[in-house]
């Protein structure tokens, strides 16, 4: 694989209207605040997935270990805040909405805030920057079905579109290449420059992943795999003009669900950290590329469990920080949100991407990341009128 790829982009001085978008809603999974939250979010996760009680159980053990709190929701109220401050310090006037897909502040309240404030155009920033099922198509759906509750209250709907995939924006990429050099630094001097990169992300089914992006790219892996591989090498490459080291590096997965007889994406870190062991390899730094924000699957699967597990095999291991609310991805929000406004106006804005791949399209294309039993979903070519 050919590590000369270009690692920087200057960002583009654009037009500040946010025309004819009028606001921004974020998107995101929510996660329980407490004990007493923990069981009933989890039944909001798993409704209708099929995913065995024994599994259900452990990852209820995972949050009692941190008392039924999941720090995504206080990531998006950062996440919240900085865009505000960035949006406002650049004089882009729109306002900023949060809601999620399984626990409140719930998507289809915020959606009906959105009407009652009379906004009509509404931008939607998912926090998940790649294509699949659960991390594009099913937040459409969860789109298309709070749009329904809305018009069965008898609420005008507005017109809803999705940000494109943001993986390979340099305001998502800095940010992680930067913390890959800070905990690259955190490791001993002697073990430092032969530390290995697992760029990390969660597992799906093989199926989800064959069939993840537009149509063309099924069949071959599918976009999800193909997406986090191109920017995992713009990150090498990036810490490589940093340090002046070439780290080798892999792609590996975590927090695997569904009944076993199910493939899923693997090597799981866990293993993946035992194979470099044995390899030889003197030490470790896992990159949470595919998560914005820590959340449950960063701190119990990888921080716990993958942190025991290179403590167990005397394998020093860091893991190098999500890019949460930093100013960088705020600011790179913003590039997006101008970039789309641009296009919607008929023109033809820079878009800024990085690596191999280009920038994702706009719009999910009919067939794109389809789900295992066809719902309708907003913000695509498929989309129901409202
Ligand atoms: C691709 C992907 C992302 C990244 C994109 C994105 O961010 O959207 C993601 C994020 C998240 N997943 C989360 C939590 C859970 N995911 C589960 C289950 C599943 N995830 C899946 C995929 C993904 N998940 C899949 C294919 C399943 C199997 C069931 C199904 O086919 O739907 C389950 C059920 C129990 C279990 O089996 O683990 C839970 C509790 C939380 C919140 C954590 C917190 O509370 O801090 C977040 C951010
Ligand atoms: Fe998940």
């Amino acid at each position: 694989m050919s590590d000369a790829l270009p690692t920087a982009s200057p960002a583009p001085e654009r037009d500040a209207s946010p025309a004819p978008y009028d606001a921004l809603l974020l998107l995101s999974f929510g996660g329980p605040e407490g004990v007493d939250d923990v069981v009933p979010f989890l039944e909001n996760v798993t409704r209708g997935r099929g995913i065995p009680r024994e599994r259900l159980e452990e990852v209820g053990r995972h949050y009692y270990l941190f008392d039924g709190v999941s720090p995504i929701n206080a990531q998006n109220r950062a996440l919240l805040q900085a865009l505000r401050e960035d949006f406002a310090g650049h004089g882009l006037d729109l306002p900023v909405y949060w809601g999620n897909r399984n626990w409140a502040p719930y998507l289809t309240d915020a959606l009906r805030q959105i009407v009652r404030d009379g906004h009509r155009r509404v931008l939607t920033l998912t926090t998940s920057a790649y294509a699949s099922y659960s991390g594009c198509r099913q937040y459409r759906e969860n789109l298309a079905e709070s749009l329904a509750t809305l018009r069965a209250e008898g609420l005008e709907v507005p017109r809803v579109d999705k940000l494109r995939h943001y993986f390979n924006h340099p305001g998502f990429v800095e940010p992680v290449a930067d913390g890959v050099v800070a905990a690259l630094a955190e490791l001993p001097e002697d073990v430092r420059s032969g530390a290995h990169l697992a760029f990390c992300t969660h597992s799906i089914p093989t199926a989800a992943a064959d069939t993840s992006g537009p149509p063309e790219a099924h069949g071959d892996g599918g976009a999800y795999v193909a997406e986090h591989l191109d920017v995992a090498a713009v990150i090498t490459e990036a810490v490589r003009e940093r340090t002046g080291t070439a780290h080798p590096r892999s792609l590996v997965y975590q927090s695997r669900s569904g009944p076993p007889s199910v493939p899923w994406l693997e090597p799981d870190i866990c293993d993946h950290l035992e194979e470099l062991h044995g390899e030889g390899v003197p030490a470790a730094v896992m990159v949470p590329i595919g998560f914005v924000s820590d959340h449950m699957e960063v701190l119990y699967d990888l921080d716990t469990e993958a942190m025991a597990k290179a403590a167990e095999l005397g394998l020093p291991a860091r893991r190098s920080p999500t890019v949460g609310a930093d100013p960088r991805f705020a600011a790179a929000v913003r590039d997006l949100v101008l970039e789309r406004a641009a296009t919607e106006r008929g023109q033809a804005p820079v878009r800024c991407a990085l690596g191999a791949l280009g920038p994702s399209h706009d719009l999910c294309p009919v067939g794109c990341c389809p789900a295992r039993t066809p719902k309708p979903a907003a913000a695509g070519a498929d989309a129901p009128a409202f």
